[in-house]
Order: structure tokens, then sequence, then C-alpha cells
């Protein structure tokens, strides 16, 4: 039986990785930052480490002795990272240079790990090609996509010189496990509460932007079929909609073509630098990991937008 340990298993992908994991036979340890967070399922070990003291998750691999790291862990929010940027480098530059160093020594004293980053379609900034490929500059223009980027390179320098890493660049996926913070499940969770009477209206920033969004468990099995092929692997639909069209497919889901008078715009969700397009071509990973998604937008915004409603029925 094979060992995984999972940073971010608390989290939207890490959760449902986790249960893939589980279901394909490995022994699936998690790291989480505090004691007390709860296992999903699948998951029965949880050790504690605070990425954000990069020796922490170092002492834990040591501990488990995982044949592979899925490395999900860190600080997620783009917006956020222009607050405390520190953080953010710390959190993900740092964790992901503790985890790639103690691979390589436990490597060179006869006991392989394996390592598997979720990279970031942010390392691309605002890039000047669509769609993104794995080689693309990496060319960030936020503090979050500099600490991925980080990362990123790290994860690419110590497979050159052996350790066998990959990085799952890992475009925009969601999933009714999206936590609200993010524009996608916002935006869900708003039209359910409108559908139901309950608000009277959504406020977001840019509607304009462009995103590449997938969806979240189809994510988590490219992460899994990424751990066997050391590679860099673009984990994306190729199709990029606007946060626009994302409001009009979630207006639609429930009956409503007006929508119009019920979307705000505040400037305090716009963002310094947000990139108007990011896009990822993901023909070489489906021929590399014979990896292909099974839901396209259509059917993840109808879903997302069912599980809110549900929920708030559940609630009623
Ligand atoms: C690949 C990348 O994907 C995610 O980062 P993100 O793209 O920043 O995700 P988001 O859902 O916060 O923003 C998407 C777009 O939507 C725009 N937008 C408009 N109005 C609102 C709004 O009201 N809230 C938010 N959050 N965004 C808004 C916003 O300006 C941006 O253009 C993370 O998983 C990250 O970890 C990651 O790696």
């Amino acid at each position: 039986m094979r060992r995984a340990l999972v940073t971010g298993i608390t989290g939207q992908t890490g959760s449902y990785l986790a249960e893939l994991l589980a279901a394909h036979g490995w022994e699936v340890h998690g790291a989480v930052r505090t004691a007390g967070e709860t296992a999903p399922t699948g998951a029965p070990t949880l050790h504690v480490a605070d990425l954000a003291r990069p020796d922490e998750i170092a002492t834990v691999i040591d501990r488990v002795r995982p044949d592979a790291v899925f490395h999900l862990g860190g600080l997620t929010s783009v917006a956020e990272s222009w607050t405390d940027p520190a953080a953010y480098a710390v959190t993900i530059g740092g964790s992901t240079a503790s985890i790639l160093a103690t691979a390589r020594r436990l490597g060179d004293a006869g006991h392989e790990v394996r390592v598997v980053n979720a990279s970031s379609a942010e390392v691309f900034g605002r890039a000047a090609e669509q769609p993104q490929t794995a080689s693309t500059p990496i060319a960030p223009v936020t503090p979050y996509g500099a600490a991925k980027a980080l990362g990123h390179r790290l994860v690419k320098m110590y497979r050159e010189t052996g350790v066998p890493a990959a990085n799952g660049i890992l475009f925009n996926h969601e999933s009714p496990r999206r936590p609200l913070a993010f524009v996608t499940r916002k935006i869900t969770h708003g039209v359910a509460l409108i559908a139901a009477g309950r608000a009277p209206s959504i406020t977001l920033g840019n509607l304009d932007a462009r995103r590449d969004w997938g969806w979240a468990p189809d994510y988590a099995e490219a992460l899994r079929l990424a751990v066997d092929a050391p590679g860099d692997y673009i984990i994306a639909t190729g199709v990029s909609h606007s946060v626009r069209d994302f409001v009009a497919a979630a207006f639609a889901a429930v009956g409503i073509d007006d929508w119009q008078q019920l979307v705000l715009q505040d400037p305090r969700f716009m963002r310094p630098n947000d990139a108007p397009e990011q896009r990822g071509d993901p023909a070489a990973t489906e021929a590399a990991l014979s990896w292909r998604r099974t839901v396209d937008f259509e059917g993840m915004v109808a879903a997302m937008v069912a599980a809110d409603l549900a929920a708030l029925a559940d609630r009623a």
C-alpha cells in the first residue's frame, strides 16, 4: 500500500484528492494547520504542521515517511496576497522548499519521496500568449503568483537534480466545496439566495476578467495521475469565460434571464493587476496522463447552483 501525505487536505481540492487516493488504495495522511480540524472522508490520520513555519512540514514528512507528498496547502487568495505578501511568500514558497529538501534528503538515504506541487495559472501573470502552455514564460504579477512561481521553479530544479517531482499548473477550479470568498461560489450562493427571496442583489468587482474554470474533482484526478509521471502539467479546460458569463449562467440555472439590475459593482472587489484572461491548453496533459475532464462549464455552474439551493432548503 502506498502512503500519501496531503497538505491542504481540509481545503476544496485536497479533500477531493484525499477521497480519490483512498479509493485507489493509498493510505492517506493529511497535514493541517491546527489540531481539531476535521478529516475529509478517507483521511484517517492528521498531523499538525503550520506551513508558515516550513520546518514543521519537514518534521511531519520525517515522521510519516510517505511515498508521495501532494502539496496543496498554503494561502490561496490572490486579492489578500497584496495585504500580506510576506505570509504568502513563506507559506507557499518556503513550505515548497522545505518539502523538496526533505524529499531529497530522504531519497539520498534510500527512501524515495515523490512530490506533486499545486502550481497555479497565476505564475503566468498577464500572459502575452493565449492559451498558456507549460512553456509559457513564468511572469507573475501578484504576490500570490510570485510565491507560486518560487515553488514552481523549485520543483523544476529539484526534479532536474533527481527528486521525482511534478507541477500541476492548476487553473481556476470550482465545486460546491469552494469557499465563498472566490467569485464562483460567491455568485452561485448569491443567486440561490436571490432565487429564494432572501437577498436583493450580489455585489462584485471586475466582470470582464476571463478565467478558465474547471471542475475541482477532475483536477484532483489529474494531480493523482501526475504522481507517477514527474513533469509540468497544465490542468485546465482550454475554454475561458468572463465573470459576466458566469453570472449569466448561474442566473439562467434558476430561470432568471433579466439579471442586470440584480448585480452591483463595488471598487472594493477590484484588484491591482487583475489579469484580463487566463486560459490553459490541456492538450499535452491529456496526452501524457490520459486525463480528460468530465464536467464542462455549464455542468459545473448548474451543479454549484443546485448545491447552494439544496443547502438553503435544508436550512429552511
Ligand atoms: C488560479 C487561481 O485561481 C483562484 O484565484 P482567482 O483567479 O483570484 O479566483 P477568484 O475567484 O477570487 O477571482 C476570479 C476572477 O474574478 C474576479 N472577480 C470579480 N468580482 C469578484 C468578487 O467579488 N470576488 C472575487 N473573489 N473575485 C471577483 C477577480 O478579479 C478575478 O479576475 C485561486 O484558486 C488561486 O489560488 C489560484 O491559484
